[in-house]
Parts: C-alpha cells; structure tokens; sequence
C-alpha cells in the first residue's frame, strides 16, 4: 500500500533523512519517535509533499507520490492530511469554518472568498464534530477553545478531506496530559473505526507503546528501530535517543499516572530537605 524507499533530504551539509526506508502493507497507527532534529518532522513533511526530497522515492498505490505536480499533488496532500503540534487553526474563525477549510481543495476560489458551502458539507463537519465530541463548541471562535479542543477541529478538518491517512506532527506535543489523552484516543479510533493510516510522530515512548501497532525510532537522520511496542525495551529506547545508562523513559512521559509519580517524588525530596 506504502512503501518508502531510501528516502533523503540534505539541508547544505546536514542530512536531515538519510536513505529512510519503510513499508506498510495495510492500514497501521505507527509512531515515530527520537530525540529532537533526528528528522521526524522532515520525514512527515516530505509524505505530505509540505517539503521536497533530495532522493528517494515514495510509492502509493503504485505510483511514486513525489513525481506529483500541480493538481494531482494536491488531491495526494487531500489523501494524506496533516495535523501540526500548533493546530494552524484561523483563531477568530469560528469552529465549523475551520472545518469547513479542510474541503477548500474541492472548491471554487469565489465560493471559498464568500464562504458559502453547500449544506451537505455543513452537516458533515458537524457530525465530524460530534463525532470528536465538540459539537456544542461549533459557534464558538477556534481561538475560545482549549488546547485539546482545538487539536480536535484540527482533526476533524482533515477528517473532512476523507484521507486514507493521517499525518501527525507531534498532535500532543503542546498539551496536558489529560488532552493529550482524549486527542491520541480520537486518534486511535479514527485508525480503528474508519481503517485510515495514522504516523503520528511522538516525542513520548509511552504514547507510542500505549496508542501505536508499530514504533520506527529514528536517529541522526536514520531508521535504527522498527517494530512492535513489545520491542521496545528501555534498552532498544537508550540506544534511540542516544542516551546512557541514566536514561529514564519517566523522562519522556506525558502519562497522568507519570506526572503524579515524578510530582511525588520532587514532593518527597523537597520535604526531605525540609526536615534537614
Ligand atoms: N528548513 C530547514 N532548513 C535547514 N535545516 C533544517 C530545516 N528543517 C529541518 N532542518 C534540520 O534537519 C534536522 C532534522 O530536523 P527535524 O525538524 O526533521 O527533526 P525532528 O526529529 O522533527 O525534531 P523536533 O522533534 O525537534 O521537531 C535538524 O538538524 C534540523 O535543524
């Protein structure tokens, strides 16, 4: 179905991908994790054709996606939406309206410039919503919602363009543990319930054990692990993120359960201290 092969993008001397190579035979949630600027963004943004690749290849169906240009580059990056950890929401555009701009690629430039939309698109981005569980929110401008809420008209904007997968730039990256918790759910259920693709890059190992079918660890540019979240042993974990024997995964936790353990623990010792 997928199939990425010897991938690479340089940025002058700095090889952000080099040679990324990956296949998914059928529809998977897969999380991508590494330290920061080992190239999971720049992976995202050369699938989505957001950034172009210096070499490789990037077969669909058949057809290697970054040959694409102009219309048929466009209906690929419909295929294929993406949401971003900042949600690139308009912030005084009301929510449905949001939604509604994840069809602009089906659209007339006149119709978009009046905002008229057919009736059809209304209801649907309404029940993606209600879906999502933030019907109520509809009227309200984007900008009023909360974190975690405006991650979800995100994802019902690119639900709108009917996407055979869903692209993920580090979604929970800017939210509290428990939004971050409703949005890899909403997530996890796109996956489940409508058989779309989700790659989702995290910065948390136990998000990717928790929500993912498949972890590619990426390092300098490179694939050094892809597998099952079973793998994924603290050691395989050390050797991803480059780290030594110090290493905490506690560290790279956004769990509620986590929070209150190390929250405990910084508890504990100030208390410690105190009694000195
Ligand atoms: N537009 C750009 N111009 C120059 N260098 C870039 C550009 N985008 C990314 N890079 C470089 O490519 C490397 C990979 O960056 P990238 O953002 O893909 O990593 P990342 O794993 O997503 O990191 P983070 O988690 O911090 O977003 C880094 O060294 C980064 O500085």
């Amino acid at each position: 179905m997928f199939a990425v092969n010897k991938l690479t993008k340089r940025f002058g001397a700095n090889t952000a991908c080099d040679h990324v190579s990956f296949s998914v035979a059928a529809p998977k949630m897969i999380g991508i994790i590494g330290r920061s600027g080992a190239g999971k963004s720049t992976l995202l943004r050369m699938l989505n054709r957001l950034t172009d690749a210096t070499s490789g290849e990037v077969m669909h169906d058949g057809r290697d996606i970054l040959t694409l240009k102009g219309a048929e580059k466009r209906a690929w990056q419909s295929t294929c939406a993406m949401i971003f950890q900042q949600f690139n929401l308009v912030p005084r555009m009301d929510v449905v309206s949001n939604v509604l701009h994840g069809t602009l690629s089906r659209r007339s430039t006149l119709a978009t410039l009046f905002n008229l939309y057919p009736s059809s698109d209304i209801e649907q981005a309404i029940a993606i919503l209600d879906r999502l569980g933030i019907a109520d929110h509809a009227p309200k401008r984007a900008e009023a919602l909360s974190g975690g809420q405006q991650q979800r008209v995100a994802i019902a904007r690119a639900l709108m363009q009917d996407p055979q997968i869903i692209l993920a730039d580090e979604p929970i990256a800017s939210l509290d543990p428990m939004n971050a918790q409703v949005v890899m759910e909403a997530l996890r259920r796109i996956h489940e319930e409508d058989g779309r693709m989700v790659i989702a890059n995290l910065h948390t190992l136990d998000t990717a054990r928790r929500y993912c079918d498949r972890v590619i660890g990426m390092r300098d540019g490179r694939i050094v692990f892809d597998g099952t979240p079973e793998q994924l042993t603290t050691g395989v974990a050390r050797d991803i993120y480059g780290a030594d024997a110090s290493f905490s995964e506690e560290a790279t936790s956004t769990s509620l359960e986590a929070l209150e353990r190390s929250e405990a623990a910084a508890r504990a010792i100030r208390e410690a201290e105190a009694a000195v």
